[in-house]
């Protein structure tokens, strides 16, 4: 079956719909201030409305309390949360429970006991999206073209679905998803010409290589 794609850091109607011709299966919203994809909560509903029924909207969050969570959930019409920062498996079944919508957690790797993390989060979350561990001191924890050693992955013992987020780009996706089985992956500045700004012609290419 075909990797699913989904396109990170979207914060334009021209980024959304090309996302959406591609036929990717997911876009992200970010609702992280220090991002330069943040997408502030009043400019939501407009991308909103171009979503509907079209492609499923995922809130990308960094330790978010309810407050946000509320506010985004509404305006975006969200359809699952994905949870970047260090939330706990007790955090993320109590957003998982509060806001009665699939949480997506991700796991920062650079080593086996990363990969060894999601086993916790069974129960509480219901996808894992494994990303590459940003330096120490990084403003944003993701998006910021790392890649982590991809055969880590195969310690994985599959408790909950997952995906494979970090330096994926239209180049070397073909080859992650044969590398690793994904059954889902993840860009954000692979499809960028600079950082927050959301290249069509990458999202198509992009979403064309996940599916070849
Ligand atoms: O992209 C951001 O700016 C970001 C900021 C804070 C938390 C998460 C963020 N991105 C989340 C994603 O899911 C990215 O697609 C993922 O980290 C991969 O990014 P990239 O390596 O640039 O493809």
């Amino acid at each position: 079956m075909a990797a699913k794609v989904k396109i990170c850091g979207v914060t334009t109607p021209a980024a959304l719909d090309a996302a959406i011709t591609a036929r990717a299966e997911y876009v992200g919203l970010n609702f992280f201030p220090p991002s330069p994809r943040h997408l502030p909560v009043r400019d939501a509903g407009a991308l909103a409305a171009r979503t509907e029924g079209r492609i499923i909207s995922v809130g990308v969050f960094v330790d978010p309390d309810d407050s946000l969570l509320t506010q985004a959930v509404t305006a975006a019409r969200l359809g699952a949360i994905q949870l970047h920062g260090a939330e706990s498996p007790a955090r993320a079944a109590e957003v998982k429970a509060r806001f009665g919508m699939p949480v997506w957690k991700v796991l920062p790797v650079s080593s086996a006991s990363d990969i060894a993390r999601a086993e916790s989060y069974v129960g509480a979350a219901d996808f894992i999206l494994f990303d590459a561990k940003t330096p120490k001191g990084s403003a944003i924890p993701g998006g910021m073209g790392l890649r982590f050693d991809w055969q880590l992955l195969a310690a994985y013992h599959g408790g909950l679905p997952w995906g494979l987020a970090g330096g994926l780009t239209a180049s070397n996706v073909a080859e992650a998803i044969r590398a690793t089985g994904a059954p889902l992956v993840d860009t954000s500045s692979g499809v960028e010409s600079a950082p927050g700004v959301k290249d069509v012609d990458r999202i198509a290419a992009f979403c064309k290589a996940a599916r070849l």
